[in-house]
């Protein structure tokens, strides 16, 4: 946050950054709103809105209360001639009953509010006093009703991929990037009402389809132009009373590959089952791969080949089958309907008598968004991008110890890992140190990670990959530019024999010198680190203990790391011609190119000046504000992690920048209103 004009505020601003296939980071720009490329007369305004509708529900909020005061005064007047006269009279409970329970106030039976349940009359509206059992009752049913359907939707959403691969001749090989579903339709509807709705609405599409019974229905489009159209005509629509909503479709493929990864354990031949259980014996095979927790997998879902399972690429990039346009259309799409959905829950959220906020109100005029979305930037990079890749220990549907990608969710009872391959997004030099620590477990002794049983040893590998200058029209073969190369193997010694543990690790280093020697061509090996997290949860605590590994010679000869300090562990990389140094776990943006243009745009948007007091909020090593530090007059960095702020400081050494401090604190809304200022003061 930059503390020059108000408008330029870095903090409000955000446009799409692309990581192809994955995540991406989005960045919309508040202030173009008057810029708006869509003349105001093409700007799509659906008459019945769910904005239009939260602004008229706003606005009879005020009436209510109107009407509300109208009619009690009219009530005291009334009440003081005749009390029985007026059909309102008593419609809430007296705060002095409700304080002294069973007492009666001063007024006697003369109060206008009623002391008991039996005297309190409907509402003008027909509503029930909230305090009123009438009314608990209704609104405890409404919850339960609410979620039934919740629940209905939730299971038509999975439904929704029958209808998509039934008899469209697609045989479900559909391109999810070009199809939705539809949310919130009137259940009688077959597809002939859909396919008429969506005419009458001028709507182009592929095809529309949806079952009688169901409030979800499905559609496909020729291209992203035309889903893009349908996307805008259709959110905040209505029918009767229900808002339309416009969701993404879950892959027939990927729930296919869910079920048989589910019913894929009940094909292992025994003789597969690893012999290595150790201490794990009998859940290491097929429970830890894929069950319920309980060892009891679910036989019923036994109809898909396990071949559709084995694909990681599938599940860490999704999108990795969609040419690189769509998949930028693709998360545009989803990033306006995340945007719509905050504005939406930001007007709600507003207090009764509290005005909206102006860029809630100018919502409307922007189809529904809080500010203009920009676009997506496109990644510098597609193939390899990445400089940190966590790698999950687990068995694969053959029940293989295995270093990779779950296939599922835990959630969902699938643990099962299979190799990083085709993934593009990953490195060949990281694959390799995967591939390397697969085989290494292939005969270790010591048992890998169960998820279920929260037993076992080897737990994660993490590869951290240190790059050297270069711009991307510089670079034919990504890999020839990683330099450094660190290594984390998370474990749980929970248990666990120190002797043993001993011998496995330097065994371990062993495999991972030996074998990045002996690549064409070789790897680079710069740290080995282990870190030692005996918790459940999957992330392991910023305190969890680290240390480093010797690393032999790759001939057998002395140790090449000749530290076993773990705080001179660390790689380095290059944003902007500036050299950051990276510890193990401080956190560092993980597509190196896109993040140093994304930062340059950061700052453009700004406004930045040698006036400029630059405040980096949650700084991690301190890369933001370092490479904008040379247009601003101060940079503040605060952050929690303790080395990552180490780091941050390191950084602005080796780079000689004088002009930014580094605060080692958790940020909250107190320290931003109190401590900053502090800072400021004393630094
Ligand atoms: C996604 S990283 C971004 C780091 C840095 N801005 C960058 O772009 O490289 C988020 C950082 O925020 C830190 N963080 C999260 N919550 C925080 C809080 N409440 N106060 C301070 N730091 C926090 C984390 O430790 C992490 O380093």
């Amino acid at each position: 946050m930059a503390s020059s004009s108000p408008k330029n505020q870095l903090s409000s601003s955000s446009e799409t950054l692309n990581l192809p296939t994955e995540t991406s980071l989005t960045q919309t720009n508040p202030m173009n709103t008057q810029d708006s490329p869509i003349p105001p007369e093409q700007q799509i305004q659906p008459s019945n809105n769910q904005d239009d509708t939260a602004t008229t529900t706003g606005e009879k909020r005020k009436r209510e209360k109107t009407t509300t005061t109208t009619t009690e005064a009219e009530a005291e007047t009334e009440t003081e001639t005749d009390p029985s006269l007026n059909p309102f009279h008593k419609t809430s409970l007296c705060s002095y009953f409700r304080r002294h329970m069973g007492a009666s106030c001063s007024h006697g039976s003369a109060c206008k509010y009623a002391h008991g349940e039996e005297e309190l009359r409907p509402r003008p509206d027909n509503t029930w006093d909230p305090t009123s059992e009438r009314a608990k009752k209704a609104i405890k049913l409404d919850t339960t009703n609410n979620n039934d359907s919740k629940e209905e939707d939730e299971d038509e959403e999975i439904m929704m991929t029958d209808i998509a691969a039934d008899g469209d001749g697609d045989g479900g090989c559909l391109d999810t990037g070009l199809s939705k579903c539809l949310v919130h339709l009137p259940r009688k509807w077959l597809s002939d009402h859909l396919r008429k709705f969506l005419s009458d609405q001028g709507i182009l599409f592929k095809s529309a389809k949806k079952k009688k019974g169901m409030s979800v229905g499905f559609l496909s489009f020729e291209d992203a132009e035309q889903l893009k159209k349908a996307i805008e005509e259709l959110e905040g629509r209505s029918i009767g009373n229900k808002n339309i909503k416009v969701a993404d479709v879950i892959p027939r493929q990927f729930e296919q590959k869910i079920k048989s990864a589910m019913a894929a354990p009940q094909n292992i031949p025994q003789t597969m089952e690893p012999a290595l259980d150790g201490e794990n014996a009998g859940i290491s095979r097929p429970s830890d791969a894929i069950g319920d927790g309980d060892g009891n997998n679910d036989n019923s879902t036994q109809d898909g080949s396990s071949s559709l399972a084995k694909c990681a690429r599938d599940v860490a990039t999704p999108l990795a089958h969609m040419p690189y346009d769509d998949q930028l259309e693709h998360k545009k799409n989803s990033i306006m309907q995340m945007l719509k959905k905050l504005t939406r829950n930001a007007r709600k959220a507003c207090p009764n008598g509290v005005s909206l906020p102006e860029w809630i109100l100018r919502s409307r005029e922007i189809g529904g968004l809080p500010c203009e979305l920009e676009g997506i930037l496109e990644s510098p990079l597609r193939n390899g991008y990445r400089n940190k890749c966590e790698f999950s220990v687990g068995y694969s549907l053959q029940g293989k110890p295995t270093v990779g990608f779950m296939l599922g969710n835990f959630r969902e009872g699938v643990t099962a890992v299979e190799e990083p391959l085709g993934c593009p997004n990953v490195s060949s030099v990281a694959c390799k140190y995967a591939s390397i620590f697969q085989e290494f477990l292939q005969q270790s002794g010591l048992p890998i990670w169960n998820r279920f049983k929260n037993t076992g040893f080897w737990r994660q590998l993490t590869v951290r990959e240190g790059r050297l200058p270069r711009k991307a029209a510089d670079i034919a073969i990504p890999e020839a530019h990683i330099s450094e190369v660190m290594l984390i193997v998370q474990v749980s010694s929970l248990g666990f024999d120190d002797d043993m543990i001993t011998i496995e690790l330097r065994g371990l280093a062993h495999a991972f010198t030996t074998g990045a020697a002996g690549s064409a061509p070789p790897l680079p090996l710069t740290a080995l680190v282990i870190q030692d997290h005996q918790g459940l949860s999957n992330v392991a605590p910023a305190d969890a203990p680290l240390r480093t590994l010797l690393l032999p010679n790759a001939n057998g000869g002395s140790e090449v790391q000749a530290t076993s300090n773990v705080a001179e562990a660390r790689i380095h990389d290059y944003i902007s011609n500036l050299r950051f140094s990276i510890s193990p776990t401080a956190f560092f943006q993980v597509n190196t190119l896109a993040a140093e243009k994304l930062y340059s745009l950061a700052g453009d948007w700004a406004g930045l000046g040698p006036d400029s007091l630059l405040f980096d909020i949650c700084c991690g090593t301190g890369t933001i504000g370092l490479t904008l530090a040379d247009r601003v007059g101060m940079v503040v960095g605060i952050e929690m992690n303790a080395s990552a702020v180490s780091d941050a400081h390191r950084n602005a050494e080796i780079n000689g920048i004088k002009n930014c401090r580094f605060v080692c604190a958790k940020v909250t809304f107190g320290f931003i209103l109190f401590d900053l200022v502090t800072i400021c003061n004393t630094n």
